[in-house]
């Protein structure tokens, strides 16, 4: 590019924002039409407002330079690194509407001088919530017993859930690495693994440090549980899984399974959004990656992403996920005094079973396939998140 290209493409791009702001968003973005809007950002900022929604796994690298959108709002599916950006010149913010990060490069948008805003802790209540539901209907014998919960990463959702299992009367033994100890953080992986009844895990998917490379963790997660760790767990400790599915080695879960017959709750799986008859046919519960996706959960993630979309624009925000939200009569203290009204709270079974009929009998490679999976996520039924 020669300067006179660059000062052309600035000009453009000048001429584009008096023009408006144009927004391209993931469909599957909770009330997006009401947070992204002219009202609660053209009118502040003085610009139209241009939405185009796509979904989350169309958004390519084409797409971004036939439009050059100045906004991008993503969802966990859309990766975002240079081979999505490289020929795009005008995106000057990226909102993912997710707690979880593994799908953005974000030291390549801090090159490009791009903001990025995640939506942290959206859904704590809803995944500690998730994971309630699953060792519950399980095991409803743990509404009155002792039990010892592990939860390995204690960040806002191993906390949160900590709090609920505190609650419950239950001992947690939790492991984080990188946080210090404290109460719930009081134990090696080793023990948590050893000593839980049921285990769930909590952590980003992160990879190995290589070199100097500073994207790596000094705690990788990717494989944390394979043939060694899973060794470390007493046949009828439970496993539950809905952090990000590549944190378990599939293969090594699936050998494991055969022979301690293990319940297994996965909620994420290592090949998303395909999942093979081969590990469904072995887990206890399975669900469409769904763990965070109550209307709550959904939205918390929208405003967040919007909050810093109008700190970015410099405006006040206008819209306010309490305007959209219905009455919510769903009380964790109400559960908790009638424990045989769970399913009415969170019918569990009934995402296993809906993920469990998308397996096709016709396919000799019996799996769920993506568009199924998607689908599933794309539909799901209306699910509250139960109140304190
Ligand atoms: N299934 C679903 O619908 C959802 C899944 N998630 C997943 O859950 C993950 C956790 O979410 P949050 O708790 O909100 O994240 P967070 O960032 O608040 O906490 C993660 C914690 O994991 C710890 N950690 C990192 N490496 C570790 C290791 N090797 N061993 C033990 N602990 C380690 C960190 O120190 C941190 O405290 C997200 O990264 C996302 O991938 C999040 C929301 C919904
Ligand atoms: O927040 C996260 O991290 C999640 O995993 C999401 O709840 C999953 O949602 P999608 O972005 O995949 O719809």
């Amino acid at each position: 590019m020669t300067n006179n290209d660059i000062a052309d493409a600035m000009d453009n791009k000048i001429n584009q924002m008096a023009k408006g702001i144009t927004i391209v968003a993931d469909s599957n973005i909770a009330s997006l039409n009401d947070f992204f809007n002219h009202a609660t950002l053209g009118q502040l900022s003085g610009q139209t407002v241009k939405i185009i929604p796509v979904a989350g796994r169309d958004i390519d690298a084409k797409l971004l330079s036939e439009v050059q959108p100045d906004i991008l709002l993503i969802r966990s599916v859309t990766q975002v690194n240079e081979a999505l950006l490289a020929e795009n010149h005008s995106v000057q913010f990226v909102g993912s509407a997710t707690i979880g990060t593994d799908h953005v490069d974000q030291d390549y948008l801090a090159t490009r001088d791009i903001t990025f805003a995640n939506a942290a802790g959206c859904s704590k209540h809803s995944v500690a919530q998730y994971v309630l539901t699953a060792i519950l209907t399980l095991r409803p014998n743990y509404w009155q017993q002792p039990v010892t919960l592990g939860i390995i990463g204690l960040g806002n959702i191993g906390s949160t859930l900590a709090q609920y299992a505190n609650d419950l009367g239950w001992q947690v033994l939790g492991y984080d690495p990188l946080l210090p100890s404290s109460t719930i953080n009081n134990a090696s992986l080793e023990q948590v693994l050893s000593q839980s009844n049921a285990v769930s895990l909590h952590v980003p998917l992160t990879s190995e440090k290589v070199d100097s490379d500073a994207k790596g963790s000094d705690y990788p997660t990717r494989h944390l549980i394979n043939a060694e760790t899973l060794a470390m767990m007493p046949a009828d400790n439970i496993l539950i899984n809905s952090a990000r599915g590549p944190v378990v080695n599939e293969n090594d879960l699936k050998n494991d399974i055969a022979h301690t017959g293990r319940q297994v709750v996965l909620d994420v799986f290592e090949h998303e959004p395909t999942v093979a008859d081969s590990l469904l046919a072995k887990l206890t519960i399975a669900t469409p990656h769904i763990a965070g996706y109550t209307l709550e959960g959904k939205l918390r993630g929208t405003q967040i992403i919007y909050d810093a979309l109008c700190e970015k624009l410099a405006i006040i925000p206008a819209q306010s996920m309490s305007n959209l939200l219905p009455l919510n009569l769903f009380l964790w203290s109400e559960l908790k005094a009638n424990p045989d009204r769970l399913s009415k709270f969170y019918d569990i079974m009934q995402d296993d079973a809906l993920l469990r009929s998308k397996i096709s009998g016709e396919n000799p490679d019996k799996q769920v396939n993506g568009a199924d999976f998607d689908g599933l996520r794309r539909d799901y039924h209306l699910r509250r998140e139960w109140q304190s």
